[in-house]
């Protein structure tokens, strides 16, 4: 028995249309289970549509600061007021593209739980630090960011993604039995501070995941579910991966 809520998150990054909020949310009711989440992350202007049309919604980044003289950026009080439930913080494209720091990255987390969202802190390593062995300890230091900030009891009303940068985009999935190695990891690492916590906390797998291999990464037993990008844009393949999860999760 799962002990578990485990969750399927499309994060559509910068692509979308109201067209597909239509196609998505009439595939996404369809597929709806009490045995899993199922959110989706739109760029800004779509949240308000895909929050209308009945799907669990989330956005991709919040500002880490209160309201105020910040052309451009997102209050998380504004999100939430809408109706979204999630927040995508820490995403490997917010780290490399907009220079987030693992400290911004903290503070984006507790600004989210400030106003009631649900944080999803998405960690991972680059194919450099994966290649010199240094996937533990940069993985490691991505989340002591946050514990150190808020201690670890914060984990327990967030998600952690596990996304490996070299997997995501590239079709190149993590195998299963690594990425069930690094999920392992960091519940141990977690459990070490707070068991009960660690056991129940949903730890989501990212990169390169499709309707091929959802089913064998999502049968692992620290992977509670997955973060999906190019698949999301899809309403056949987002389907299929949200249908794989019921049976394995
Ligand atoms: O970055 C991702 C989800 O946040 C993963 O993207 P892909 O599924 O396109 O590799």
């Amino acid at each position: 028995m799962a002990i578990r809520k485990a969750m399927v998150a499309g994060n559509w990054k910068m692509n979308g249309s109201l067209e597909l909020v239509k196609q998505m949310s009439d595939a996404i009711n369809n597929v709806k289970s009490k045995k899993i989440d199922v959110v989706l992350f739109p760029p800004f202007p779509l949240v308000s549509a895909l929050i209308a049309s009945g799907v669990s919604t989330g956005t991709q980044t919040i500002s880490e600061y209160k309201p105020g003289a910040f052309t451009g950026e997102v209050d998380a009080q504004l999100v939430k007021d809408l109706g979204a439930e999630y927040v995508l913080v820490g995403h490997s494209e917010r780290r490399s593209i907009y220079n987030e720091s693992n400290s911004t990255v903290a503070e984006k987390f507790s600004r989210a739980q400030q106003v009631g969202l649900t944080p999803i802190l998405c960690v991972g390593e680059s194919e450099s630090e994966q290649e010199n062995g240094k996937t533990e300890l940069v993985v490691a230091a991505q989340i002591d960011a946050v514990i150190e900030k808020l201690g670890v009891a914060a984990l327990k009303d967030s998600v952690i993604a596990y996304e490996p940068v070299w997997a995501i985009g590239t079709g190149k999935t993590a195998s299963p039995e690594q990425a069930q190695n690094v999920h392992k990891f960091i519940r141990d690492k977690i459990a070490a501070l707070d068991s009960d916590l660690a056991q129940g906390l949903t730890i989501l797998y990212g990169g390169s995941v499709n309707e091929k291999n959802s089913e064998l990464l999502f049968a692992q037993t620290d992977i509670d579910g997955g973060l999906i990008g190019g698949a999301s844009l899809k309403a056949d393949s987002f389907s299929a991966i949200c249908e794989s999860a019921k049976g394995t999760l």
